[in-house]
């Protein structure tokens, strides 16, 4: 079996997954009052610590997934757990990201972030060093007080990503959060978000549509069906850490997992 092939035969659940997904079906209502199943059948987990991509075509439920977790979306079958535990029981604190940010343009960039602290309750005397720090940390020094239309795209991104930093999520669910950037800010990003990861070792969910970026950031990149959408590949990324973008663009490794992706994704299963 070569490389390619063992990757593709990883299935190996974590033995005690962060997040489990066992078996879950989810449905929409229709405007004439059907249903449509958006998930079917879907079921994965994710360790603690461990970065994992969702990839799949578009419209295959990758954001719905996401939705369930967060607890926004009611599934229809199968079991969700967090920790062990039942959404409705979850300790956990999971913060979510977005491709579009959704910043709040009247306030100021250090309050955007500030808001992050507060709503995590951070204690009073700890949230101004915080956010001081991650204004640094994110390379947004001089920019405290601008508001964000006064910010590039890729400004306004590392702000809501200070703010999520802020909130110190336990579980990070991150929905196409560079997807609206340009390829040198996503990957500056995407930089960040390895830098934060490596230091916390949280659970990161990620959603994208760009298998590069997916196997850059990843330890295992979760392929899913066309809608009714479900998980039909788990691949294992075990490319050495810390990893440099630009170096990994010209290891071969990359480019066999990358192609492997792309024939999952092309087999349309
Ligand atoms: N609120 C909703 N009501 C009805 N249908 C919805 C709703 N939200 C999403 N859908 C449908 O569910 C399907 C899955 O949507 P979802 O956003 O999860 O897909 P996705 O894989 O994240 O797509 P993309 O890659 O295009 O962002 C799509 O067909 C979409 O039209």
């Amino acid at each position: 079996m070569n490389a390619v092939a063992r990757h593709l035969h990883h299935d190996a659940a974590p033995t005690k997954p962060k997040i489990g997904f066992e078996g879950v079906d989810v449905a929409y209502p229709t405007p004439e009052g059907g249903r449509i199943p958006v998930v079917s059948e879907a079921s994965f987990a994710v360790g603690k610590g461990e970065f994992v991509s969702i990839v799949g075509p578009s419209g295959c439920g990758k954001s719905t997934v996401l939705r369930v977790l967060s607890g926004l979306l009611a599934h229809e079958k199968g079991t969700v757990r967090i920790n062990g535990r039942s959404l409705e029981e979850n300790r956990e604190r999971i913060g979510f990201m977005f491709q579009r940010d959704t910043l709040l343009p009247w306030a100021s960039v250090a309050d955007n972030i500030r808001i992050g602290a507060e709503l995590a309750n951070i204690a009073h005397e700890r949230r101004d060093a915080r956010v001081a720090e991650l204004i640094g940390f994110l390379r947004l020094s001089g920019f405290e007080k601008h508001r964000p239309h006064q910010l590039s795209g890729g400004m306004r991104q590392r702000v809501a990503l200070g703010r999520l930093l802020a909130f110190e999520p336990h579980i990070y669910l991150l929905d196409e959060p560079f997807g609206a950037l340009d390829a040198q800010t996503k990957i500056a990003m995407g930089r960040e978000l390895l830098r934060v990861w490596s230091e916390y070792k949280r659970s990161v969910i990620f959603v994208t549509h760009d298998i590069e970026e997916a196997v850059t950031l990843s330890d295992r990149v979760l392929v899913m069906s066309p809608r009714p959408g479900h998980i039909v590949r788990d691949i294992a990324v075990d490319l050495p850490r810390p990893r440099d973008p630009k170096q990994l663009r010209k290891d071969a490794r990359f480019a066999d997992l990358v192609d492997a992706i792309w024939s999952e994704l092309d087999a349309g299963h």
